[in-house]
């Protein structure tokens, strides 16, 4: 709780400027936490005040005490005390309501709450306590009165509710303050890793000086359809931004060479084509399925015989497909794709969506890329959920872009999950680069252009290296 309390103390200290800081504290620890934090900000010298709610949690209790014994004013939490004292707040600190909470919120608590969006909304800042309250730790849903919030410390591990959907939307920016808790006990208790990009710098393939287009990855980009020609075409060019050597197109449709670097085959069908492809030499990775089609199963089903490292994407995501993979297959459903391959609605995917991308894993093996804002990987080791990205890549093709990310790191040599987990990231960073430049605006080309910007800020993060960063 210590620890807990000094992280809030932190994050409000950066907030309030010199401005009062008014503390909620509910029943439970979360209360506790802002006796701690209180404490905290009155040594740094910042005015604080609680207003609380009776608890008999001990350690909420034993904390109030010491805030007291330090001179700390306290007052009990009501509707009138709160009037008063949001007046000249400038920062709330909600430590109402935390994972303990279970909807609805209760119309004594929703008032409180209600008090302090409306407040908020004209004259300052909320930061909460582990989850905004009245959001529920893992649920995407909100129930009504819930609190919004500009920033939220969470502990130890992400909840999933602070990751998705709706409920994300209340939790502001998110901090993860680590507690002085047993490593093994964390990952126990951690539905899943979010890994940081120095984590993710350790993943990406390292270089050496005498490097060519021969050892960095030769891909096949597999798809293609009349109508949707530019699938194949934005993931080749991904393929390319990602550091792949050597990037080849096959397709039976015209598809249009929009960078001279790709290579593009057409065939006249895909039959004669995979069975002279068969023996010819093999590449060091395959993404199928990017408007490939009506033909998309048969055409994957003979590449994933190949035994070869692979992306399976769009069209190729059917569920006659299930069995046919390998361990070092990375399937990338959207939502639709994902309620296709399990046989139900688009927000049964929306709703759950760790549980859902453990649910794909067991049905395909592999490794699970479940595409969304944010995007979960599911593999063998467990479950990893990217950091960032941009609502402006809400938008055609940015699907492909990341398989053709994915199928450069498969090429490099990375093993599917550490493909899975650095691809997303890669794509999400260059999606909040070309987002930073473009908001609404972005299309899925602007994204492979940032691809190389976003590999040196993630490298920055990383540990220094001979062949990097000079
Ligand atoms: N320029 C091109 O040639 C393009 C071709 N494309 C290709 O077009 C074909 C059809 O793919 P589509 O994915 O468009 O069509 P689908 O019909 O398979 O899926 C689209 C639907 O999935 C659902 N969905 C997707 N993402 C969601 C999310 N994050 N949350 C909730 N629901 C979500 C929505 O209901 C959406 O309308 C594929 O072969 C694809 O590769 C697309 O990638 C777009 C660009
Ligand atoms: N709001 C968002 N925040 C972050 N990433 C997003 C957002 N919207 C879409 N994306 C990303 O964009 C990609 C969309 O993929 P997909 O729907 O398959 O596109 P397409 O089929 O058009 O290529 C996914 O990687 C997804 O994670």
């Amino acid at each position: 709780m210590e620890d807990a309390g000094r992280a809030v103390a932190d994050a409000v200290s950066a907030r309030a400027g010199g401005g009062r800081i008014l503390l909620l504290a509910g029943g439970g620890a979360n209360g506790g936490d802002a006796f701690v934090a209180a404490r905290h900000l009155m040594v740094r010298g910042m005015e604080a005040a609680v207003l609380a709610r009776p608890s008999t949690h001990p350690l909420t209790v034993l904390n109030r005490r010491r805030w007291r014994a330090v001179g700390g004013a306290v007052a009990a939490l009501g509707p009138a005390t709160l009037r008063r004292e949001l007046r000249g707040a400038a920062v709330v600190v909600d430590g109402l309501l935390g994972t303990g909470f279970t909807p609805p919120l209760r119309p004594a608590l929703a008032e409180l709450t209600g008090m302090v969006n409306a407040w908020r909304h004209a004259a300052g800042q909320v930061v909460s306590i582990d989850v905004p309250s009245g959001v529920h730790a893992t649920d995407a849903h909100v129930p009504d009165g819930a609190m919004q919030a500009d920033a939220t410390v969470t502990f130890m591990g992400i909840k999933p509710a602070l990751l998705f959907g709706p409920a994300a939307a209340l939790a502001g920016e998110v901090t993860v303050a680590p507690l002085s808790v047993m490593p093994a006990w964390i990952e126990q208790e951690a539905l899943a890793a979010w890994p940081t990009d120095a984590r993710v710098a350790a993943l990406l393939p390292r270089r050496h000086a005498d490097a060519h287009k021969g050892t960095a990855g030769r891909v096949w980009i597999v798809g293609g359809h009349p109508g949707t020609t530019g699938a194949p075409a934005l993931a080749g060019v991904g393929a390319l931004r990602a550091g792949a050597g050597l990037v080849t197109v096959h397709s039976t449709a015209d598809v249009p060479l929009i960078t001279a670097e790709l290579m593009v085959r057409r065939h006249a069908a895909w039959t004669p084509a995979l069975t002279r492809l068969r023996d010819a030499p093999r590449p060091d990775a395959v993404a199928v399925g990017m408007g490939l089609g009506p033909e998309a199963v048969a055409v994957t089903r003979e590449l994933l015989s190949w035994e070869i490292p692979a992306v399976v994407d769009a069209d190729a995501l059917q569920p006659d497909l299930a069995g046919a993979g390998h361990d070092r297959v990375i399937w990338t459903p959207h939502p639709g794709e994902a309620a296709r391959l399990l046989g139900c609605a688009t927000t049964e995917i929306t709703a759950d969506p760790l549980g859902i991308a453990r649910a794909l894993h067991d049905r395909l093996g592999g490794v699970v890329v479940l595409k969304g804002g944010p995007s979960v990987v599911a593999h063998a080791g467990g479950l990893s959920v990217a950091r960032g990205g941009h609502p402006g890549m809400a938008s055609a093709g940015m699907g492909d872009t990341l398989s053709g990310v994915l199928v450069a790191l498969l090429g490099q040599g990375m093993t599917a999950p550490d493909a899975a987990v650095a691809g997303v990231r890669l794509h999400a960073r260059a999606g909040e680069r070309a987002g930073a430049a473009h908001g609404y605006g972005l299309i899925a080309s602007d994204v492979a252009q940032e691809l190389g910007g976003a590999w040196m800020d993630v490298i920055r993060s990383g540990p220094a290296g001979p062949w990097y960063g000079r």
